[in-house]
């Protein structure tokens, strides 16, 4: 299946990310380049085990994700994929290297029903916005524009136990989206879905961030996912 995304593969380890962006033949021409969302130089982790040794596992990792791109990082089971997401986040402290995100940054894991927690589609994009002090016409508008960034408008009334895997993915990173996050930080999000809705989540992860109907601003993507 050809992905519309710019992609990096590391088929053997994490550390060996490959840039996969297309240079422009004529620089002279090109429009400036989008600012930069997520940027990491350097990046180790490491542990030590309960022997005393040091476990390494991110290893001398760097990767630059534009604002307005999701990018993929595919690997093999226990490469390193989550300890990635996490240095990202801040909950991990990267050993060596350095690592600048936009924030806000928003997580969404691979079990939308981890993440969706309210009876309706609405009501669950509009929950994480009880923190920011809006109007009830500023709520709405945000609900509706993050909703519709991802193909979710017309469902706004569903009962969210009516949605497929792949809906409540796309309601889960609608809530991100409301939250103004600049950075969406995609956990996984295939593992529990059939194909069509693999297809479907990572072409309208796509469109939202390339999107600016969310009056956000342009926000990365960071996915991480698994391949055999
Ligand atoms: N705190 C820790 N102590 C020891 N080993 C750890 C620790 N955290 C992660 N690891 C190991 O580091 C490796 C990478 O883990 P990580 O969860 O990042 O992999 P992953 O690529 O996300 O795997 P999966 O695809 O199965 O989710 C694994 O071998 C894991 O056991």
């Amino acid at each position: 299946m050809p992905l519309p995304l710019h992609h990096a593969r590391s088929p053997v380890c994490i550390n060996r990310i490959l840039q996969c962006r297309v240079q422009n033949p004529n620089p002279n021409l090109s429009p400036p380049p989008p600012p930069l969302a997520i940027e990491g130089r350097n990046l180790s982790f490491s542990v030590i085990t309960k022997q005393g040794k040091l476990l390494p596992i991110l290893k001398d990792c760097s990767f630059r994700v534009p604002a307005g791109e999701l990018w993929m990082v595919l690997g093999p089971n226990g490469c390193g994929k989550s300890t990635l997401l996490k240095v990202l986040a801040g909950l991990l402290k990267p050993t060596e290297g350095t690592l600048s995100a936009n924030r806000p940054l928003s997580f969404v894991f691979q079990n939308p029903d981890h993440q969706v927690v309210m009876p309706t589609v609405e009501a669950d994009v509009a929950f994480g916005l009880g923190k920011f002090n809006l109007t009830l016409d500023e709520v709405k508008l945000r609900v509706s524009k993050a909703l519709d960034a991802v193909g979710m408008l017309t469902y706004s009334q569903r009962p969210i136990q009516t949605l497929s895997g792949g809906q409540k993915q796309r309601v889960a990173i609608a809530g991100a989206l409301a939250e103004a996050c600049k950075v969406l930080l995609l956990d996984e999000l295939t593992t529990f879905l059939d194909e069509y809705d693999q297809v479907e989540t990572i072409d309208w992860s796509n469109h939202a961030v390339k999107s600016s109907v969310t009056g956000n601003g342009e926000v990365a993507a960071l996915w991480v996912d698994s391949i055999d």
